[in-house]
């Protein structure tokens, strides 16, 4: 039986079940039974990860990990998007600090994402452009319904995905085609990422979605958690540990990037693009 309350003070795990009280960016299901976390991004019309909705993901996070959470599903409430990536707002004209605290903020949810003791898959109910398809790959599995749109699109923007983005994408789907991939700044429609590996599996719906979602916290629930947990982050610590020692050096990639004039100027057009749809 699913239990979905909501809460003003983060409490224990039988009483606590959505940690953004005040904005709602992030609803979170606890099966009371089996102890299985829905962790839904909320951030209307498409989960672009601002600040505030990063920083409810990265709260939620560390709360699952404290309650040892036994296995988390990371999906959207939107109908057509699972995540549309970075908001594309926090880095058109923003201050100094504003921009660092949002680079930063990012990479704090990625790291306690990509590390989690507990197995995680995400359930992609949507597209999944830039920003989307990282949190997508930095679950453990992915199952996507059909007839939508998944990758790192950076290069397209005129942009670049960060070392970090990159080096998800390598790690899912090889060397050769995370280059040819990230060059091309490719979207993969559902069918495609299946038949290059970036996504494990497709579901007709998202009923279908969900219940395989469930089927593989299942099975990855059977395994001594412990021995689990240790092969996991063993075969992610080189891409974490690349990020965690170099932190303020990827701030100030962002910073120089985001600042410079041509960056503004292709952040500007493409706003008004998309408004324009
Ligand atoms: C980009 C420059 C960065 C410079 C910094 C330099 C280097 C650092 C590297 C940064 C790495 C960046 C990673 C990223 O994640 S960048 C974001 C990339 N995202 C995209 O390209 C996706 C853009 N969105 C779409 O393609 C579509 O919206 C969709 C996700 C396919 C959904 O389509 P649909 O359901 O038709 O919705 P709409 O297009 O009508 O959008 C609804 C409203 O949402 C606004 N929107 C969409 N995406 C974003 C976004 N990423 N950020 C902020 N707002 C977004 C859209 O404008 C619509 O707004 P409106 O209702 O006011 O018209």
């Amino acid at each position: 039986m699913f239990v979905l309350r909501q809460c003003l003070t983060l409490g224990t795990k039988s009483s606590i079940r959505n940690f953004s009280a005040t904005t709602n960016l992030v609803n979170l299901t606890i099966n009371e039974d089996t102890g299985v976390a829905i962790m839904e991004l909320n951030k209307p019309p498409v989960n672009s990860l601002n600040y505030e909705l990063l920083e409810a993901m990265h709260r939620t996070l560390v709360k699952l990990e404290n309650e040892k959470c036994p296995g988390m599903i990371l999906t959207s409430s939107s109908r057509s998007t699972f995540s549309a990536g970075l908001d594309l707002l926090e880095m058109y004209k923003p201050t100094v600090d504003k921009a660092r605290r949002f680079w930063s903020m990012l990479q704090n949810t990625w790291i306690k994402l990509y590390s989690t003791p507990y197995p995680t898959v995400a359930a992609i109910n949507g597209h999944s452009p830039a920003g989307g398809c990282l949190l997508a790959m930095s679950c453990e599995h992915r199952i996507m319904v059909p007839d939508k749109m998944i990758g790192l699109n950076e290069t397209q923007l005129g942009i670049v995905a960060p070392q970090w983005f990159q080096d998800c994408m390598r790690n899912i789907i090889g060397e050769r085609q995370a280059e040819k991939a990230l060059i091309a700044g490719r979207m993969f429609t559902s069918e495609e990422a299946l038949k290059i590996g970036l996504v494990d599996e497709l579901a007709t719906d998202k009923e279908d979605l969900m219940q395989k979602a469930h089927d593989f916290l299942d099975e990855q629930m059977g395994l001594p958690p412990l021995a689990r947990s240790v092969v996991k982050v063993g075969f992610r610590k080189d891409t974490l540990s690349k990020l965690i020692n170099g932190r303020e050096a990827d701030i100030k990639m962002f910073l120089d990037n985001v600042f410079q004039p041509k960056v503004q100027e292709s952040l500007e057009n493409y706003i008004q693009m998309l408004k324009k749809k």
